[in-house]
């Protein structure tokens, strides 16, 4: 305990005015205090005035929480005349309120003034509370000692809405079926979805039609996809698998043949499979254009099946390439760091089978090495992916009633009685529903059904149908008509944590205000057109709209509620352009860049003591073409903290965006942000920043700056992925080398461990063949700004980005033949394993386990790794550690 109990103060009272300690603890509000003195026993209703009361008349409600846990007494009076239940409901405490019911307290016990609670709550406007007391059963005809009803005081009090309320309620007769509705039944509410991904053409329509087809229709769709296939040509089988794994090379194609009818956006159906029952299908298109939005559906979930298809038709590499690359994508998209059981099963699916020579068992079964060696080379190359089946299932996804489809249903029911019986559900109950709804990765419990539900998922459908048109509301609209139409009874709480379900379920789809109430028609026609490469190709070249532009291109219904929702999806940015609202979307601006944008000759950068600094991103190896779906958002970021962030003074800064490129100024600072290629074709994100002569300081926290703002992009579109910060040559920025060298981190994080001095350190720059210090790449040659800074290897392990810890376990976790894994490191870092073993986590990976509780730094794990000769593990973090943190970020 932090704060020693007041001197003469005893733990019982000496009479009947002096405080017992319990009540000073209250009075004081100190939880602690509470806590200790309920865990030594105490006396709790002692006195006239009682702790419950106390705490409630001070609002100290988690006070007052403890105390009913502890099994205080609510139905006594305090020297007021008041129960517990009459101080709640007057000062409007929600919580307590509903505690109290929970607990059985009565709710129609009046005042010593006559009043009984629903005429405090009526009188003092709280309406929540009033609809609490509805659902606990108070009478709603109750007079008070001067015969007067609880809608009559809320009508003298001004509350018209409560008296309204109360009408209705009256009217309706309905109150005990809207409580009803309330209460949650022991049924699970589960609704398993299956995700497909994978590249255009690779068969997920196919899979998802004869998921849904009987065995009729199957045979009919067999000929279809014969003559569909005619013109393929056979792959030959058993071909070795070569792929340069550390090579950033790709020949990823995300074009769509003209042979067949290419997804449109998300397409997303309810199904109702023999055997497997209720399922939501979520068909991802494998059109580029539309990777951008996929991370609003791809959040990670228990109660999910993501299957990523590829097909045995293409050629072995490409197979292992594609799939990389869509177990990466995935990936990226889910934080790093969740227990395991948090996320959903993945599974692959080799297609096309039929067009390879591979055999049949008698059972139906496909024998094809190729698919399985698929698989295993994906295992091998991404040990990390959670939850990846070690199965692939081998089919023609054109024929239902085959080995294959049963194989699937099979692996979905499995997956439904998982959800039932497994943590998932279990986990709902402990946290209970109202931490539910502040964690924020809430949408993956779903939680029990009740008849609210029920009621929403029948109406629903006749809300879709009346608007049609533009199914989206706001939240607040959607609240009051499903309290018009469904229950009158449903709280803010309630009505929040049906929107959950509803969004895990894919019946609604929930962005900061709205909801979007059918979903089909978000994915398929909303992003489905807008998204298309047709619509991109007639979109504005510049992306930038007036409502009136956008209502004129997309006429289907009104533009502004439209748009609205598209900056929800932050697609594009709202500005205002000297008085004129303006919608910039960069996924559309393509607009080429201009010359001159950079320009060596202008005689503010070109003295010698003009500042030059920069950076590349990168994904780590192997990981390709993620930031293509990343950078329309950091265009959009980057407009609004121009507008919000980065000035005051709106003159002050400038943002011009083309095609995968902005430029940013602040006042003499000048900085380019691009995406571009190297010569091994792999992608980064360049910043490069420059600024006159003695301009170091604010160049640095410009940069800074930029970088933060990139680094909440990405991690909001892909929380999971792992990025390289790799430092550009000032030297060669200054002197406009058209291919300026990069210092990898690897190559610093290493050099900072062996230099005594890190501010001494230099390092050579092979292009250029010359020296340059850690203070010129780092602090644009200033070095009194060291003392704003932190060295990476210097910062606790606990600092490494998620995906490097999820990285570092998929490489340390399974047991090496020399004890070289998690074990023999944990000695090392000075951990014992039974420890770690031991230790109440909710992660089952040792090495996460480990890495959340060592009491180490970022250098000395590298070190131990290196000793360990983990040189493949040591490679991560040396290559995703941060070389610096910024201990105090200043505006420019
Ligand atoms: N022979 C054969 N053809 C298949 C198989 N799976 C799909 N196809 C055919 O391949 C073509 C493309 O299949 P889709 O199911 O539309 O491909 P998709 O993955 O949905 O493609 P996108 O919608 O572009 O993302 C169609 O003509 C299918 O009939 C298969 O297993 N064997």
């Amino acid at each position: 305990m932090d704060t020693p109990l007041s001197r003469g103060c005893s733990y019982s009272p000496t009479d009947s005015f002096e405080y017992t300690a319990l009540q000073f603890a209250v009075r004081r509000g100190s939880a602690e205090q509470v806590k200790y003195l309920i865990d030594s026993g105490t006396e709790l209703d002692t006195g006239p005035d009682p702790a419950l009361h106390l705490a409630l008349r001070k609002r100290h409600c988690a006070i007052a929480q403890l105390l009913l846990q502890a099994g205080c007494d609510f139905e006594i009076k305090d020297s007021h005349g008041d129960y517990p239940i009459h101080i709640a409901c007057t000062l409007g405490l929600l919580e307590i309120v509903r505690t109290l019911c929970s607990l059985g307290c009565s709710v129609e016990v009046p005042t010593a003034k006559g009043l009984f609670p629903l005429h405090l709550a009526a009188k003092n406007g709280h309406i929540s509370v009033v609809r609490c007391l509805c659902a606990a059963g108070c009478n709603i005809d109750a007079r008070n000692f001067d015969n007067i009803r609880a809608d009559i005081t809320a009508l003298k009090y001004g509350h018209n809405d409560i008296a309204e309320l109360l009408d209705r309620l009256r009217a309706t007769g309905q109150r005990d079926v809207f409580a009803r509705q309330l209460v949650p039944t022991s049924r699970p509410a589960l609704r398993i979805s299956l995700r497909l991904l994978g590249h255009c053409g690779v068969g997920k329509t196919s899979v998802i039609k004869s998921l849904g087809a009987g065995l009729f229709s199957s045979l009919f769709k067999r000929s279809s996809s014969l003559q569909s296939n005619k013109s393929r040509p056979s792959s030959p089988i058993n071909t070795h698998i070569e792929m340069d794994v550390t090579s950033r090379q790709n020949s990823l194609s995300f074009e769509s043949s003209a042979n067949y009818q290419s997804t449109n956006g998300i397409h997303i159906q309810n199904m109702d499979i023999s055997g497997v029952g209720d399922i939501t299908v979520w068909e991802f298109s494998g059109q580029e254009s539309y990777f951008p939005v996929y991370h609003h559906f791809l959040w990670p979930s228990p109660y999910t099946m993501t299957a990523i298809l590829f097909s045995l038709d293409d050629s072995p590499s490409t197979q292992v390439q594609q799939v990389c690359y869509w177990l990466n994508f995935l990936l990226a998209r889910q934080p790093a760091d969740l227990p395991s059981a948090e996320y959903g099963k993945v599974l692959l699916i080799a297609t096309h089978v039929d067009l390879t020579r591979a055999v049949k068992t008698q059972h139906g079964e496909w024998i094809c090495p190729d698919a399985q060696k698929t698989l295993e080379t994906a295992r091998k190359l991404l040990p990390h992916v959670p939850n990846l089946m070690s199965t692939v299932i081998i089919m023609d996804s054109n024929v239902p009633a085959s080995f294959a489809f049963k194989q699937l249903k099979s692996l979905l029911s499995g997956l439904r009685q998982d959800c039932i019986q497994d943590k998932g559900y279990v986990q709902y109950h402990k946290r209970g529903p109202y931490e539910l709804i502040t964690s924020q990765y809430s949408q993956q419990t779903v939680g029990t059904w009740t008849g609210l539900l029920e009621n929403t998922l029948n109406w629903l459908v006749t809300l879709q149908k009346e608007y049609e048109q533009f199914p989206v509301l706001t939240r607040s609209t959607f609240a009051e008509l499903l309290r018009n139409q469904i229950n009158l009874l449903a709280s803010d709480d309630h009505i929040q944590e049906l929107l959950l379900q509803l969004h895990s379920m894919g019946e609604v789809f929930c962005i900061q205000y709205l909801v979007v109430i059918s979903v089909p028609w978000l994915g398929s026609q909303l992003i489905g057109e807008l998204l298309s490469t047709q619509f991109l190709l007639h979109a504005r070249v510049t992306g930038v709209y007036t409502v009136e532009d956008f209502q004129a291109s997309y006429n289907q219904c009104d533009a502004l509620g439209v748009l609205d929702l598209l900056e929800a999806l932050s697609l594009c940015v709202q500005c205002d352009i000297e008085g004129e609202i303006e919608y910039e979307f960069p996924i559309y601006n393509h607009t080429e860049t201009i010359e001159g944008l950079w320009h060596a000759g202008d005689p503010r950068y070109c003295i010698d003591s003009a500042c030059y600094g920069g950076v590349r991103l990168y994904t780590s190896p192997g990981i390709c073409h993620l930031f293509n779906s990343i950078f329309p958002h950091i265009q959009v970021d980057l407009r609004k903290a121009v507008m919000f962030n980065y000035s005051i003074n709106d003159s002050d800064t400038d943002l011009y965006q083309w095609h995968l490129g902005s430029k940013l100024c602040n006042l003499d600072l000048e900085s380019l942000i691009t995406l571009e290629e190297d010569e091994r074709a792999a992608q980064f994100i360049e910043v490069k920043l420059r600024g006159p002569n003695e301009t170091a300081k604010s160049c640095f926290y410009f940069l800074e700056q930029i970088m933060l703002t990139l680094s909440q992009s990405i991690y909001r579109v892909c929380p999971g992925l792992l990025v390289e910060k790799h430092i550009l040559s000032p030297y060669e920025l200054k002197v406009h080398s058209l291919n300026p060298f990069c210092y990898e981190p690897q190559y610093i994080t290493s050099a900072m461990l062996e230099a005594e001095s890190t501010l001494d350190l230099t390092l050579f720059n092979q292009n250029a063949n010359i020296l340059e210090t850690i203070v010129q790449l780092i602090m644009f040659g200033d070095v009194e700004l060291a003392s704003n800074i932190q060295w990476g290897c210097a910062l606790k392990i606990q600092d490494l980005p998620a995906p490097v810890k999820l990285k570092l376990c998929g490489l340390l976790d399974p047991p090496e033949a020399h004890g070289r894994d998690w074990c023999l490191l944990a000695l090392r870092l000075g951990l014992c394993q039974e420890k770690i073993a031991a230790l109440d986590s909710q992660h089952s990976s040792h090495t996460m386990r480990m890495l959340t509780t060592a009491d180490c730094s970022i250098g000395a794990l590298i070190s131990s790794l290196h000793e360990l000769d983990r040189l493949d593990a040591a490679e991560v973090v040396l290559r995703s550690a941060p070389v610096f943190k910024v201990l105090e970020h200043v505006n420019v």
